[in-house]
């Protein structure tokens, strides 16, 4: 439903991308002759995600939409933020699936543009939204299946992990895992974390070091996935699970949830503040620039 409405924001908050979006995701709207500055509501409407919600199933399946592949720009980890938030709030909605709109591709992870040549005040302000969209995913009361309808390195397997069933397209060219090494960067605890918990200790260890990207039927073995099926299956498959996920009482189910995850967010959450800091000292390294700008040249190069 397009909002057309004329709003009042603090002029603060047009400070930033990430603040004036949040900001009106979050009603922080000054009455009018408030002193703030006017915008239309248009423009918080969501462009890179997609949400078809069902209200009589009492689900909704959000589509990543920012081609060609998905990387998670700080628009577009605001818009999925802000989505998720409104799903959490509507009482009609119960479970999500997460699924691309781009052909071949779930997310391919973070996106390296946004860690690339910036300012160190960039990549805090960058680094946040990607905590913000871990901690808000990981810790959501709904139930959330990923379709993985592609690719789905780093931060795409990230967003897999955080869901509480992960159904896969049968297609050897889409690989999913946290392939950092591989980029001459190293995963943060807390996407470690959360592999750990999905595939434990060990595969864990074997897979970060070497980065590995597991097609569909090796992250079915190694438990990095639930289900394999047909790619035009996915979202039928995952739209079936969450309806057996739904058919628990949610507060047993989400106290269950909660008491599964919390212990692992409060790592974050207790040192928010220091992992930026880490994150923007790491990153800003002359070496990792120079890994990240290799990288990005040699995907360019693939083309050619
Ligand atoms: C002890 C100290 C510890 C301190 C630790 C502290 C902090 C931790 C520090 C850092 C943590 C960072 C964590 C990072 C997580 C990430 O997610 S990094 C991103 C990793 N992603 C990838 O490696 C995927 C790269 N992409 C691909 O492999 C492929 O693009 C593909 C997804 C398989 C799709 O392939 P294809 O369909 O063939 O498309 P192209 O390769 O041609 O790509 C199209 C264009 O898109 C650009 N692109 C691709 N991926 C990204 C990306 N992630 N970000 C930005 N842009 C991307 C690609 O360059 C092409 O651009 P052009 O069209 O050529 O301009």
């Amino acid at each position: 439903m397009a909002l057309t409405a004329v709003i009042r924001v603090p002029s603060r908050a047009l400070l930033r991308p990430w603040a004036r979006l949040r900001d009106a995701a979050l009603g922080w709207i000054e009455p009018a002759g408030g002193g703030g500055v006017e915008v239309s509501a248009q423009r918080f409407a969501s462009q890179k995600v997609l949400v078809e919600p069902d209200p009589a199933a009492g689900v909704a399946v959000m589509k990543f939409k920012n081609p060609p592949v998905n990387s998670l720009s700080l628009e577009l980890l605001t818009e999925l933020v802000i989505s998720l938030e409104k799903l959490e709030n509507d009482k009609t909605v119960r479970g999500v699936v997460l699924t691309s709109d781009c052909p071949g591709i779930f997310s391919a992870g973070l996106d390296l543009t946004e860690m690339c040549g910036r300012n160190p005040a960039h990549y805090a302000e960058y680094w946040k939204a990607v905590q913000e969209m871990w901690l808000r995913l990981y810790l959501s009361n709904l139930v959330l299946v990923a379709a993985i309808n592609g690719a789905s390195p780093a931060g795409g397997c990230l967003i897999a992990l955080t869901c509480d069933y992960r159904v896969m397209a049968d297609n050897p060219k889409y690989c999913i895992g946290l392939n950092e090494t591989l980029l001459g960067i190293v995963a943060p605890f807390w996407f470690k974390d959360n592999l750990v918990n999905t595939i434990g200790h060990r595969a864990s260890e074997r897979a970060l070091q070497l980065g590995l990207l597991f097609p569909p039927t090796e992250a079915l073995q190694v438990g990095m996935v639930d289900k394999v099926v047909p790619k035009d299956q996915v979202q039928s498959t995952a739209l079936s699970v969450l309806a057996q996920w739904m058919a628990i009482p949610d507060h047993a189910r989400q106290l269950t949830k909660n008491m599964m995850r919390k212990p692992t967010a409060d790592r974050l959450l207790k040192q928010r503040d220091a992992d930026i800091q880490n994150f923007v000292s790491f990153i800003s390294r002359d070496s990792i620039q120079k890994s990240l700008q290799m990288y990005l040249e040699k995907l360019k190069q693939k083309k050619g």
